[in-house]
Order: C-alpha cells, then structure tokens, then sequence
C-alpha cells in the first residue's frame, strides 16, 4: 500500500486532531507558494514540490487528479450543506468552481493542472468575506480531507498552501 492512492484509505487521525491541526496551519502554515495569482504573479513563483529530496510531489501522494477531484466534490458539498458560508455561493456555477479548484490545488502540488481562474483577491473583491467565513471554509476542506483520511503530513501539506490566501481573502 505504498502508492500514492493508498492515501485515501490511510491516516485515520480523529477528527478533533484533524481539526486542531487544520487551525494550526491555517494560521502558521506559509512556507509553501501560494496559488491563485495572476499569470505575471505565477511566472515568478518557486516550484511547490517536492519539498524535500527524494520525496515525491504531494500531487502523487495525494493520489493524483482523481483524488483531488474526489476531495474537491466533498469539499464543495460541505460547503453548500454549511448554513455558516453557503450563502455566499449562492449565485455561483458550481461545476465552474469546482474545476477551476481542481486546477489550482492540482497545480499547487505539482501536478500538470493549470489554474486559469482569477487571482484570489479579484475572484473575492466585494464579497465582504470574514475570518469566521475563511476559518469555516477550511474547516469544510478539512472534513473533506478527513472523509478521504488524508494522512497528516499531506493534510498539512495541502493547508499549509491554502492558509496564506488568507491575507487576499478575507476583505471584511
Ligand atoms: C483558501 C481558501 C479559498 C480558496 C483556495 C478559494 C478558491 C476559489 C477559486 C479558485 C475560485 C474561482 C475563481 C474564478 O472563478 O475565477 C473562487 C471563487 C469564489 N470563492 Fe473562493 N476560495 C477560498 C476561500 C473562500 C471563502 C472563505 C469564501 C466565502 C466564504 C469564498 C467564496 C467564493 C465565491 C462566492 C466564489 C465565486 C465568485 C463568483 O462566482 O464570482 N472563497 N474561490
């Protein structure tokens, strides 16, 4: 079971953990470059992975385009079931989203996705989104991760890309 899709049935970290950890590196977790800029932004940007020598990318470890995708639709269905934050979507072209949120974490941990979407901070303007708002999002893309048993290491992985949009996000 060393493959990378071994993943999705591994791990097995409590929730309450998983939701610990999540807080934690949504608020530290900024040593990975953050995705969702514009083309000129991106051009200057490090390459996210592998973070260590011999390791292979998250991408992989993640399982791939096929993982992702699974975690996205979870994802995205939390969010919609989310009475907290759903409101916000309600005008938006869920499977738009949803595609352009596989492309991004995709191409975030190495895979050969291309984010085509806005940069974060277009994409969010006027949207008056809070921390609460943010914090509930992860806590949604956390459950996702769990219900998938992402592995610890890989779950923190991920997060640790996502936490620094924070700064581009949340405007209110
Ligand atoms: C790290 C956290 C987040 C990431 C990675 C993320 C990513 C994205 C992406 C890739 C898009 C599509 C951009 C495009 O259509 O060009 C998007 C759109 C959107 N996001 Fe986020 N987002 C995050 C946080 C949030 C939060 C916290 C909220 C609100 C609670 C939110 C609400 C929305 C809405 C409503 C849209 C659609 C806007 C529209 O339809 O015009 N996002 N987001």
């Amino acid at each position: 079971m060393s493959d990378s899709r071994s993943l999705i049935i591994r791990g097995g970290q409590s929730r309450r953990a998983f939701l610990r950890s999540a807080g934690a590196v949504a608020v530290f977790g900024g040593a990975f470059l953050v995705v969702g800029c514009s083309d000129d932004d991106r051009k200057s940007m490090p390459t996210p992975v592998p973070t260590r020598p011999g390791q292979a990318k998250l991408y992989d470890r993640l399982g791939g385009k096929p993982a992702i995708t699974a975690v996205v639709d979870a994802f995205v269905a939390n969010v919609a079931a989310d009475a907290r934050i759903n409101k916000f979507f309600a005008n938006t072209d869920i499977p738009t989203l949803k595609m352009h949120l596989v492309n991004q974490i995709g191409e975030a941990t190495g895979g050969p996705e291309k984010y085509t979407g806005r940069d974060m901070k277009t994409a969010h303007a006027g949207l008056m989104i809070t921390k609460a708002d943010f914090d509930a999002l992860v806590e949604d893309l956390v459950k996702a991760l769990d219900q998938f048993k992402v592995p610890e290491q890989e779950k923190m992985e991920l997060l640790g890309l996502l936490g620094p949009m924070e700064k581009d996000i949340v405007t209110a």
